[in-house]
């Protein structure tokens, strides 16, 4: 359970202010949409919560303590694209992932530990979708799949924050819905708290739990570089959305809706020719 507590937060790029004095309380098992026009600092609060980049004034607590100065297990993250490694199988991204964080030096696992985070691996790939493609590169599956391994990879290592940077933005709108059901599924099933950029209004109320708008105000042009974005719109979704339960029970429900059965994607391996 990971709240994150965001205070009076600033970056600055040189004389570029990207973020001016954010302040932001996200509960535990949230799931958070920013939004905002291009350029507006999305990415960076992204990587910021990440520990890649460093805040310039004010501070982020992770449950109550200042983040880690290092990315780490606990904080998970999805790219638009190239988050997976294209020299490994399916099961090789996924087990690579709990090696990574067991054996950070050699990388590899052995005997009994290694046989059982290769099941615990072929369990994910199954609940992401991917039963069957196990023994595929990358370059072998679709984008919906190679997003679903990209998901896999992250939630292996059991991360209590998992940041998404436009994850889906690059796939068909119908892959794009089943892949939601997968998103909005594994966010119910594990322990974590989401936080995805987008530029997509749809998919931010098709998937969280609230929206938050990032915009610079004071927009003159010759100012630009002076001011950073600030919060303009903070957005509860409604039917609320709480993690773990089904949605509260809506008169149409949509076709992202947890309780409703889903069939095989179409980016399923098993519709898939080898
Ligand atoms: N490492 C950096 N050094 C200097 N400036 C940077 C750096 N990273 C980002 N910026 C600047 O910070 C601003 C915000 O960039 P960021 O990528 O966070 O925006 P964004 O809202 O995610 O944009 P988009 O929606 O287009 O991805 C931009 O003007 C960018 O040029």
């Amino acid at each position: 359970m990971t709240a994150i507590a965001v205070r009076h937060l600033w970056k600055e790029y040189g004389d570029q202010i990207v973020l001016e004095d954010i302040s932001l309380d996200f509960a535990p098992r949230s799931f958070i949409a920013l939004v905002g026009p291009s350029g507006c600092g999305k990415t960076t609060f992204l990587r910021i919560l990440l520990s890649e980049e460093t805040v310039t004034r004010g501070e982020v607590l992770i449950d109550g303590k200042p983040i880690a100065r290092e990315p780490g297990a606990d904080r998970g993250v999805v790219f638009q694209r190239y988050s997976v490694f294209p020299h490994l199988t399916v099961l090789g991204n996924v087990v690579l992932a709990a090696e990574m964080e067991e054996a950070p030096f050699i990388g590899r696992l052995f005997g009994a530990r290694r046989r059982q985070v290769e099941e615990e691996a072929r369990a994910l790939i199954e609940e992401v979708g991917l039963k069957g493609a196990e023994d595929k590169y990358p370059a072998a599956l679709s984008g919906g799949m190679q997003q679903r391994l990209a998901l896999a990879q992250a939630i292996m290592r059991k991360p209590k924050i998992l940041l998404l940077d436009e994850p889906f933005g690059a796939l068909d709108p119908g892959i794009r819905a089943d892949i939601h059901q997968l998103m909005l599924k594994l966010w119910n099933s594990c322990e974590m708290t989401v936080v995805m950029v987008t530029h997509d209004l749809k998919e931010a109320f098709t998937l969280a739990t609230r929206i938050i708008a990032f915009e610079r105000r004071r927009d003159r042009p010759e100012e630009k570089a002076r001011y950073g974005a600030t919060i303009a719109k903070d957005i509860e979704v409604w039917p609320t959305r709480i993690a773990g339960k089904t949605r509260q029970a809506s008169p149409t429900p949509g076709r992202d809706d947890p309780a409703i059965p889903s069939g095989p994607g179409r980016d399923d391996p098993a519709l898939q020719t080898a």
